[in-house]
């Protein structure tokens, strides 16, 4: 079986932040994901990480400024400087909690250059931090209207522009099936090399459960491929209890 994570920004929402860090360690969960971390005080990431022995997987880039609003602006020409100076903030913010992955988020209806501008950045900040690895990921464009990054062959035509070995792809069972239809199939021609994989249903980003996306047969294929990496649950819980949608853990 895969190693499983646990996203608390969508899972265990029912409790407090604090909160949630010992719910997904006492649900079996080895690791966790924060999306945005900034809204806390690291040193309340770092004492519900070591309280519970858990491993902090991935986080996301901070929105634009630190501030909030619409998240991502790696691939916004013009936005450079502001990019480059939320990247030096966020490398000071994450010494203390440490995440293995960040997740650079590429930005909306960008315009023309988007290419060449989300490659440089990315460069810049592989370089900037050499012993950190980043990752992009493909969104849908029903969640996602208008966001840069729609489709698995052009997030591999970055990776390959970027040239960068600490950048790499993040992989989302259920962006995955409703951009291309066929999360496995994905999975088969782009997952073996991923840097981290997350895991929904769909089409309402639910627990994995029968449906479209056969997950045992996922979760088989995944270990096949011999990825080494974390499976993170990203879903929205459809049970008030998060502790109540994790029978797809046990699956074989
Ligand atoms: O799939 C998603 O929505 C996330 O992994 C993400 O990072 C966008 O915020
Ligand atoms: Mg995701």
């Amino acid at each position: 079986m895969p190693r499983f994570a646990a996203n608390i920004s969508h899972l265990f929402r029912e409790l407090p932040y604090a909160e949630r860090f010992r719910a997904a360690a006492r649900a079996g969960f080895e690791g966790v994901e924060v999306l945005y971390p900034y809204e806390h005080p690291a040193k309340e990431t770092h004492r519900g990480l070591l309280a519970n022995g858990l491993d902090l997987i991935l986080i996301n880039a901070p929105p634009p400024n630190y501030a909030g609003g619409t998240p991502g602006y790696a691939a916004i020409p013009g936005g450079e400087e502001r990019f480059r100076s939320d990247m030096r903030r966020m490398l000071r913010f994450v010494g203390e909690i440490r995440p293995g992955l960040i997740h650079v988020m590429a930005g909306y209806d960008p315009g023309s250059g988007a290419f060449e501008t989300f490659v440089q950045n990315l460069q810049w900040l592989a370089d900037q931090a050499p012993a950190q690895r980043f990752t992009i990921e493909p969104l849908n464009p029903v969640a996602q209207p208008g966001y840069f990054l729609n489709d698995y062959q052009l997030a591999t035509d970055i990776l390959t522009a970027v040239a960068r070995d600490n950048v790499g792809l993040q992989y989302d069972s259920y962006h995955a099936q409703m951009i291309h239809g066929d999360a496995a199939g994905i999975w088969e021609r782009f997952g073996a090399g991923a840097f981290h994989a997350q895991i929904g249903a769909v089409p309402d980003r639910s627990e994995p459960a029968p449906g479209l996306i056969d997950f045992p047969a996922l979760f088989a294929a995944i270990d096949a491929s011999g990825y080494s990496g974390w499976v993170s649950a990203e879903y929205t819980p459809s049970r008030a209890n998060t502790a109540d949608t994790l029978d797809w853990m046990s699956w074989k």
